[in-house]
């Protein structure tokens, strides 16, 4: 048995999930009147409910208890104030100074200071193409965390869109993407970013190496690269190799780990795209969320709060899978973004002690946004055989209001988490006039648990505060589950085995060592190809 499940609290919650699995949230609510009041906080303008999960306050004061007996305070103490939490890379874990402001520390503030002199050279149009030119299109290409968190903020604040100038996202290895996007651009208007933390990623450096043979072959002189390249990286020297002029790279710290460096200078598209003034306010939005989960106690403490209903549905109620569905359009790659950040995190089986889990770790990450998954998978969520958990994400006032729109909206959002809550039952449906032949299918179990987050507006501030409330939510997590929630290692076994296969693909080596599979497949492609 590990530390975590012999804690006490741990055995109390295994115990106490026993009596819970036979409540149906129904059964909760009608013992209830107060429930919304007493499952639901707020926090400047943020409002998450949680009522309609299969829990009690009962069951929150077991997991507080449980989030002290693993020293969360602790931990959040050891981030805050710089500790190599991050021990496997003996690095600090530092996003949440990227959004200090006057607190932030010096090199943090003079790199801002940079960033926004640079968006007002291009905004004003004193920074020009190589003929003279205005920019009117900015490429980013980045993958990953340097490309996710850019290009949903992006998407997010589209209401706040710059006039003058489009923001682009390439991210794919795959040459349909760079190629669609460079087909409608013209070199002398285009400014790339090449944002990458390492700056030897394989996706990223072979899309900036076409980008600047794109440039180059219609400029036809070496000089226009520092008119169209700036880079965005903590490794200066590479992005110095690849021919970014040192006064075009904006670095950032080690620190500052993938899929939280939207704060850093690889959030130049947010800035280009809506304006620093707006960047700002979403640094601003992060740190009031910074500033609450650093001091709120336990019980109004919202990322804690969301950390513990999570652990409650994987480990308690035996949830593989956790949804995110934004009813907002402008949320859509919401989703994506929280996949890397949760999954990449939390998808770990070895503890920091080095021990194996006995416990199940991140659940999978997934969703869409709302109304669009209703009328697709939403059938399974409401009839099939898994239990999945939910957070539903609304924002009350519309970023496009088109008459007759969200109010509609807005009313699906409710109406599904409550028919996922409560369901219908057989009784309901031969009272509603249904065939009795039909009955059956026409029941609907409910008891899915979800939770509903509220934005009173989808502004720059506002989406601070919700990225940062799931950024902290993964560090309960981790602290809980007793993971490293700020290394990656699980993904490097594949690059090194891509690389080891490119001259194999091209047909330029042998590798003898190959599995019957991956050769049989390699020997297809190479028939099909030539
Ligand atoms: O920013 P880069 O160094 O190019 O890395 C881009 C991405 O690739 C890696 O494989 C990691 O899994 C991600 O965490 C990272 O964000």
């Amino acid at each position: 048995m590990s530390r975590l499940t012999a804690t006490p609290a741990w055995q109390a919650l295994a115990r106490h999930a026993g009596e819970m699995r036979q409540h149906h949230l129904r059964d909760l609510f009608a013992a209830d009147q107060q429930r919304f009041a007493e499952l639901s906080l707020q926090h400047n303008g943020l409002l998450l409910d949680f009522s309609k999960q299969r829990l009690s306050t009962a069951t929150l004061a077991l997991l507080r208890e449980l989030a002290e007996q693993t020293n969360w305070r602790q931990w959040r103490e050891r981030m805050r104030n710089g500790e190599a939490i991050n021990h496997t890379e003996q690095r600090a874990v530092g996003h949440h100074w990227l959004r200090a402001g006057v607190n932030a520390p010096e090199d943090v503030r003079a790199s801002l200071s940079r960033l926004a002199a640079f968006c007002e050279s291009v905004h004003s149009g004193e920074w020009r193409g190589y003929t003279g030119e205005r920019i009117s299109d900015v490429v980013h290409l980045g993958i990953g965390g340097s490309d996710l968190g850019p290009r949903m903020a992006v998407q997010a604040l589209a209401a706040s869109q710059h006039p003058d100038l489009r923001v682009h996202f390439v991210a794919n290895l795959d040459g349909a993407d760079l190629a669609s996007q460079l087909s409608r651009l013209d070199p002398r208007r285009t400014l790339f970013i090449v944002a990458s933390k390492t700056f030897t990623t394989l996706e990223t450096t072979v899309n900036a190496s076409t980008a600047r043979a794109w440039l180059l072959h219609a400029a036809g002189n070496e000089a226009a690269v520092a008119r169209h390249f700036v880079a965005a990286s903590s490794n200066q020297a590479a992005a110095a190799a690849f021919g970014i002029a040192p006064e075009n790279v904006f670095p950032f710290a080690e620190w500052v780990g993938g899929r939280f460096s939207l704060w850093s200078s690889i959030g130049l598209p947010v800035a280009l795209a809506i304006g620093f003034r707006n960047f700002e306010q979403l640094l601003a939005g992060a740190h009031d969320l910074d500033e609450h989960f650093f001091t709120a106690p336990a019980a109004s403490n919202l990322p804690l709060t969301l950390a513990l209903i999570g652990i409650w549905n994987r480990n308690f109620l035996g949830a593989h899978s956790h949804a995110i569905f934004p009813y907002s359009h402008s949320l859509r790659l919401l989703p994506s973004h929280l996949q890397q950040l949760e999954m990449e995190s939390n998808g770990k089986r070895v503890d920091r002690d080095r021990f194996a889990v006995d416990y199940q770790t991140n659940p999978i990450v997934w969703g869409v946004a709302g109304t669009n998954g209703q009328h697709s998978f939403f059938q399974l969520l409401h009839q099939g055989s898994e239990l999945v958990a939910s957070d539903f994400i609304a924002v009350a006032r519309p970023d496009f209001p088109l008459p007759g729109h969200h109010s509609g909206l807005l009313a699906s959002c409710l109406a599904q988490a409550a028919a996922l809550a409560f369901g219908q039952t057989a009784e309901e449906a031969r009272a509603a006039g249904i065939d009795e032949s039909l009955v059956a299918y026409r029941s609907f179990p409910g008891n899915q648990p979800s939770s509903t987050l509220i934005l009173p507006a989808l502004t720059p501030f506002s989406l601070g505060q919700l990225i940062a409330l799931y950024e902290h939510k993964v560090f309960c997590q981790g602290v809980l589950w007793h993971l490293n929630s700020f290394d990656q290692w699980g993904v490097e076994l594949g690059k090194q085995l891509a690389g080891r296969l490119l001259p194999v693909i091209r047909g330029e080596g042998v590798a003898p060592e190959l599995d019957a599979s991956t050769r049989g497949l390699i020997d297809y492609l190479r028939k099909v190809r030539y």
